[in-house]
């Protein structure tokens, strides 16, 4: 395989990418039958994917790939997105959202995190909306060629590997310390500091195998139906909470915060949603969230529906306070220019979902008492198109593989902390949050 064009944030894109989208149904007979399940034709190297009820993108091979750091990561990603597509030949057979031009992105929490920002052009995608599917390959520096045909860009494929044994250590702080660290938030919420932070914990795991992340996709896609199962260099997991959608100037947020433990017993589960809905610290939480959402909406929306009351959102781990805010993009111009899904999505970031209230305030003091780099954790992860429409979660109830260790995993998670939180449960309820990764690694 060549290597990929590395563009530093707003470099020049040295070959032209040529990009094809062909319906899976009008390739030569013969070829790959319609993939059963997107996961399944991923390769075990730096896998791409954005899942979610078997719809959505996979992605292999890396035909541009943009490394991005700092404040302006956001803004400079996209630029180097714009010159990568400023130099696109493109013939696109389906035109769906998805088709022709796609790259898959992962950003930093924190503006002054090492971890920056990674967007990757694939050499290959394949997609599925509504039972559609579809083949873009992505070249560089060819001519458009002949039909491509699936059956020799897939991987042969091979089963996903089992990680084996896995042992989980204390992260950057432990447990029992992180019990302080929400305290030192509550104390800082009631000094008035803040309104509302996030406080976030990571846990080490050390696999027995070298982690296959297909493993861990078909284990989460399988069991976190409702959620988005993404993987974007190295960083994995499923996300119930989608920070925005956009799509033909319609703008989506599902806005999740406050969250109940399940129990595993259904009745008993009924009436912890009825609790979780009459909780007023978790109302609380949920409150800031879907105002900073809207807020931060609001300038590029010519109108925003923002629910009154939230919906209880079962997932197989936690009950949570859930909000969909939308949107209609407003176009300045009178054309149907509007910006695109990465731009909302560094106008949201950070939400009150996983920062705090007010968020400035909320950020020094997390970067103050938290004790650790958040990285790619809690930031932006998703995909964006030629036409900037795309979706992008929050990356949560995600871990992070090692780079060069394949066999070191950072699972993450994080809790709403207001006044009336409680040290204890704030502990519980991470480690709720934390079942969905380990399950994903489990035999
Ligand atoms: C920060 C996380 O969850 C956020 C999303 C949903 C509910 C939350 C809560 O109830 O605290 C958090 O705001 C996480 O899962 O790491």
């Amino acid at each position: 395989m060549s290597t990929p064009n590395r563009a530093a944030a707003g470099a020049h894109v040295p070959q032209h990418l040529v990009v094809r989208t062909v319906a899976i149904h009008d390739l030569p007979t013969g070829d790959h039958p319609d993939p059963a399940d997107l996961l399944d034709l991923l390769p075990p190297d730096a896998p791409l994917a954005w899942v979610r009820r078997g719809d959505g993108l996979v992605g292999w091979g890396e035909a541009v790939r943009i490394e991005v750091g700092g404040p302006d990561r956001f803004a400079d990603a996209e630029r180097a997105w714009q010159d990568v597509l400023a130099h696109a030949v493109v013939r696109d057979e389906v035109r769906l959202p998805g088709t022709g031009p796609v790259a898959f992105g992962s950003f930093a929490f924190d503006d002054a995190s090492a971890a920056g920002g990674v967007v990757v052009v694939p050499r290959v995608v394949v997609g599925r909306r509504d039972g559609r599917t579809w083949l873009t390959t992505l070249s560089t520096g060819a001519a458009l060629g002949p039909l491509p045909r699936l059956a020799e860009l897939a991987p042969a494929r091979t089963p996903a590997a089992c990680p084996g044994e896995v042992a989980y250590t204390d992260g950057a702080v432990t447990a029992d310390a992180w019990l302080d660290v929400v305290a030192d938030g509550v104390a800082a919420i009631r000094a008035g500091e803040v309104d509302k932070v996030v406080l976030a914990r990571d846990v080490h795991a050390r696999t027995e195998h070298p982690l296959d992340v297909r493993w861990a996709l078909g284990r989460l896609a399988e069991r976190y139906r409702s959620c988005w199962t993404f993987s974007v260099d190295g960083m994995i997991g499923a996300t119930p909470e989608l920070l925005v959608r956009s799509e033909r100037g319609l703008v989506t947020s599902r806005v999740l915060a406050g969250t109940i433990r399940r129990t595993g017993d259904d009745d008993a589960d009924v009436a912890r949603a009825g609790i979780l809905a009459h909780s007023s610290k978790d109302l609380e939480e949920h409150e800031y969230a879907v105002a900073s959402v809207a807020r931060a909406l609001a300038p590029y929306c010519s109108s925003t529906n923002v629910p009154d009351v939230p919906f209880v959102l079962s997932l197989p781990n936690v009950l949570h306070l859930a909000s969909d805010v939308t949107g209609v993009l407003a176009s300045p111009q009178g054309d149907d220019a509007h910006p695109s899904s990465l731009a909302l999505a560094a106008a949201l970031h950070p939400t009150a979902a996983v920062c705090g209230t007010p968020t400035a305030a909320a950020r020094d003091l997390i970067a103050r008492i938290e004790g650790m780099d958040r990285a790619r954790y809690a930031g932006p992860v998703g995909w964006f198109g030629a036409d900037g429409d795309g979706e992008w979660g929050i990356a949560l109830r995600s871990a992070e593989v090692d780079r060069t260790d394949p066999h070191r995993v950072r699972l993450f998670a994080g809790c709403g902390v207001v006044a009336a939180s409680d040290p204890a449960a704030e502990l519980a309820e991470s480690q709720a949050k934390l079942v969905p990764m380990r399950f994903a690694l489990s035999s």
